[in-house]
């Protein structure tokens, strides 16, 4: 409340100041939530926004926020760190060729202990806390996802990595009967291996989140990181790109390194699939994904069609 006591260009015009730039960013919003409403948004989830508390609160928060706002939010999540944890903890071995947790029988029993026991069922209480919103359902759940086993690749040549696949088979209608009731899905990403009687498939988490986003046919499709997006001379932290066709990216994929090859093959598939925006966000930022959907700059790398 202004005061009769408070002098010029005091605290009373710093509180207008303050205001202003409140209700700049409210309306800088309207365009986007005129945009996106009811647009299907798939969300990866991962990196420091899923181990640190404060940040997986603020996610939590920006997850029940669009859908608040009208869009239909679904997140895929990931969970290498927590599985690799509970490895550590049981005394199973874990190394990652070409990019792949090598999975064993014993330890693909953990992979899916942690995923849809440990981390999905995390993530569901925190957006619950805010209602009675999200549901939790692996890709085991009514014939979400199916996969067949792959090797990895490594200096060209193919290593059998075990018991991980490859997404073939996507039936999204048990993710489209949660958003039609108006719950947010959150999915674990254990996939049925095709004809495996009854065997499942450890199966990067990247990449099967964009083969949802193009079964659902969702109009926006964002993965988390803990950097601030591609560059496209590693680690030259000046060569940020802030937006790239999918023909460019095609290009530049044999360049990159480790974690950020699934990703932006990720968001290649999701684009080249139908899906008209797939964009890498830095995960460490508070409410990065309220800032990627709402504002005009946004954040991160974004991927649009050639
Ligand atoms: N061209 C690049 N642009 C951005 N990050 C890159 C690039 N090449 C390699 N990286 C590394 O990839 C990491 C992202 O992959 P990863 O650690 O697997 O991610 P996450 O844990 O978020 O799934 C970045 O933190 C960075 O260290
Ligand atoms: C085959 C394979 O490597 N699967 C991954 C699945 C989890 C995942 O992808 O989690 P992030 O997104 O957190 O990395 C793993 O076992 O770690």
């Amino acid at each position: 409340m202004s005061s009769d006591t408070t002098p010029p260009g005091g605290a009373a015009d710093a509180g207008a100041e303050e205001a202003e730039a409140k209700a700049r960013v409210l309306v800088e919003a309207l365009p986007w939530l005129q945009r996106w409403r009811g647009a299907i948004v798939v969300v990866k989830y991962g990196g420091n926004a899923m181990v640190d508390d404060e940040l997986k609160r603020a996610f939590a928060e920006d997850v029940v926020f669009l859908r608040t706002a009208g869009l239909r939010p679904v997140v895929v999540h990931g969970g290498g760190p927590q599985i690799s944890a509970m490895l550590d903890r049981l005394g199973i071995e874990s190394e990652f060729r070409g990019g792949l947790r090598v999975t064993t029988p014993e330890a693909m029993e953990v992979v899916r202990m942690v995923l849809t026991g440990q981390v999905g069922r995390e993530l569901v209480g925190l957006i619950n806390s805010h209602g009675p919103l999200a549901v939790g359902l692996s890709g085991e759940d009514a014939h979400l996802l199916q996969a067949v086993r792959r090797p990895a690749v490594v200096d060209g040549q193919q290593v059998d990595v075990g018991l991980v696949g490859d997404v073939v088979e996507v039936d999204p209608s048990a993710v489209m009967d949660l958003l039609d009731a108006g719950r947010i899905p959150v999915i674990s990403t254990i996939a049925p291996q095709v004809d495996g009687d009854g065997q499942v498939l450890n199966v990067n988490a990247d990449t099967a989140a964009s083969a949802i986003a193009v079964a659902l046919g969702a109009q926006k499709f964002v993965v988390m990181t803990d950097v601030a997006g591609l560059y496209s001379d590693w680690p030259d932290r000046s060569s940020l790109v802030r937006e790239i066709s999918a023909d460019a990216l095609a290009e530049l994929l044999p360049s990159l390194q480790s974690g950020m090859v699934p990703k932006m093959e990720a968001c290649l598939r999701a684009v080249r699939g139908g899906v008209p925006r797939a964009t890498v966000i830095d995960g460490r930022l508070p409410h990065a994904v309220l800032l990627e959907v709402f504002t005009t700059t946004g954040v991160g790398t974004m991927v649009v069609p050639s």
